[in-house]
Parts: C-alpha cells; structure tokens; sequence
C-alpha cells in the first residue's frame, strides 16, 4: 500500500525515528509501518553535533539509501529547508527521491535552519515556501508526498502560523505540519482548522515545546501521523553513557551485561543467519 493511500485510513500512522541502517531494521522487526529520517537524529549521531543545519542533503541522501536498502517500509525524511531556495529544494526532491524516499518534509525557516524547538528561529516569506513546494511538486517522478512545516508558531505567533499553513496547502502540500504547538488547545485548533483537507502530522520531541501525547490521543484529537524523531537516539545515548562509564570504571563489560546483547543476540536481530543462509544460496556450492 503507498504512503498516501495508507493516510486514508482513519488509524493513525506512528513513524518512530531512525537515522541509519541498524535503526531502520530494529524499528522494522518491532513491527512500525512506516519510518522517519530525522535530520536531528542524523546530526545528533553522525556529527555529535545539534540540529542546527549543519547537516548536507549528500549526507541525508546517503544515509536514506542505505535505509532503503534495509527494509522495504516507507521512509518519510527530513529535507529541512530544502537546503536552499526553490531551486535546491527541487534539486532534494530528485535526490531524496532517487535515494528511495516517499516522503519529504520542507519547512519554511531560513537556511541554515535549527531544529523546531530551539530558540531564535527566523522565516522566510511565506511567497518564497509557496514557491518551494511548487517547485518540489513539479520536480517529483514518482508519488512521493511532500509534507509542508511551518515553524511560525514560535517566531509570528499561532493564527501566523494557521494563515501560512493554508497557503501552504494551496500550492500542493500533501501533508501539513505545524510544528511546535504549545499545548492542546493548539493542537485541537489545528485540527479543527484543517482535518479532511489533507493528512496532519504531530511531532512529540522529549522535553520540547508540545507536551507529549500518545498516539491514540493524537487521532482522537484528529492527527493522522505522528512521529517520534529523535526519541531513539535520547534512549541510546542515555544506555552509551552509562556504558562507556561502567567499562571505564571496572574495565569489562561484565556489569553490564544484563543490559546488551550478547554476541549471538545481536546478531539475531540484525537478520545474520538468514544472510548468510542468503550467501549460501548463491555460493555456486548448494
Ligand atoms: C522533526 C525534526 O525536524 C527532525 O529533524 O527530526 C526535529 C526534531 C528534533 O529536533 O528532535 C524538529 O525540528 O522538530
């Protein structure tokens, strides 16, 4: 089923984040129906670095092929700004797409961009987003949805951000995301705004500016997807730490092995006996 037939059904889609091969096939197993490659998540681990735009679109399409290659999930991913202006942000949608994508998010912050719920974000006019989506639309080869973000809340307030969100549609969004609601009440608005006009997108970031609701809650409200972007990478940085801080103390692994795989364990759950029952099948031997 694609990505846009499945927004039809009333259940909403849960998109845990991921950001590299490991993650895609872990998510994949646990039983998710679609994936998010979080920009955030992207940096946070390959760079160490925040979500402040540092990434490159290069870096974002490598790590979606390589996710492509590992599981055969629809992958929303995170196109930031578009890397750019309407020439750019076309120019990502033919990467991001040849890269295996079926979904791309572009939001309307200047570049370089910061993550949606840090401080001192700044817009660019809501014409030159226009222009992006179209530009994105006109791009596409394949039934890959773009989903539209507006950071607006933040910098020119909630109706600003209600206003930029129907233009947005306007030019061919097919998927809204407002980001960072500040609490219910915005949620319901959104909601109430803009539900069966096209599919809603809630995003619940650890500590960040929307509390965080389940996903039950959120179709209850009225959302269609909800994604769970860097949530991944806080629960692996906490159990790193406590990792590399216990090898360090007694110098094994032996405190803590009640909370890692073992050698066989993990190589279960990353699909090694059936790759190499895969070799043994084109080996020319059998
Ligand atoms: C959705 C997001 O763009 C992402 O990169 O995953 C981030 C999430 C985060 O920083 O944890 C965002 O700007 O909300």
């Amino acid at each position: 089923m694609t990505l846009r037939a499945r927004l039809k059904s009333p259940r909403i889609l849960l998109a845990p984040g991921v950001y590299d091969g490991l993650t895609a096939a872990l998510a994949t197993d646990a039983g998710f129906e679609a994936l998010y490659l979080s920009g955030a998540a992207v940096a946070y681990t390959r760079l160490g670095r925040p979500d402040i735009g540092l990434t490159t679109a290069s870096e974002m399409a490598d790590t979606m092929a390589l996710i492509a290659d590992r599981t055969d999930l629809p992958v929303i991913i995170d196109a930031d700004t578009g890397f750019g202006n309407a020439l750019n942000a076309r120019r990502t949608m033919q990467t991001y797409e040849r890269a295996g994508a079926h979904a791309l998010q572009v939001e309307d912050q200047t570049y370089p961009k910061r993550c949606g719920h840090l401080a001192d974000k700044s817009l660019i006019l809501p014409a030159e987003m226009v222009g992006k989506i179209a530009a994105m639309a006109d791009a596409r080869r394949h039934d890959t949805l773009i989903i539209a973000r507006t950071d607006a809340i933040a910098v020119e307030g909630f109706d600003a951000a209600i206003d930029r969100a129907g233009q947005y549609i306007d030019a061919g969004a097919d998927v809204l995301f407002i980001e960072a609601p500040r609490d219910r009440d915005e949620l319901t608005k959104i909601a109430q705004t803009f539900a069966g006009r096209v599919p809603l997108l809630a995003n619940m970031v650890e500590g960040g500016a929307t509390p965080i609701s389940s996903a039950a809650t959120l179709q209850d409200i009225g959302f269609d997807i909800v994604i769970f972007p860097g949530g991944i990478v806080r629960a692996l940085a906490k159990t790193a730490e406590s990792y590399y801080a216990s090898l360090l103390k007694s110098g094994s692994n032996k405190p803590f092995s009640d909370r890692m795989h073992d050698f066989d364990g993990l190589n279960t759950a990353i699909g090694t006996p059936e790759m190499l029952a895969l070799g043994k099948r084109f080996d020319g031997k059998s």
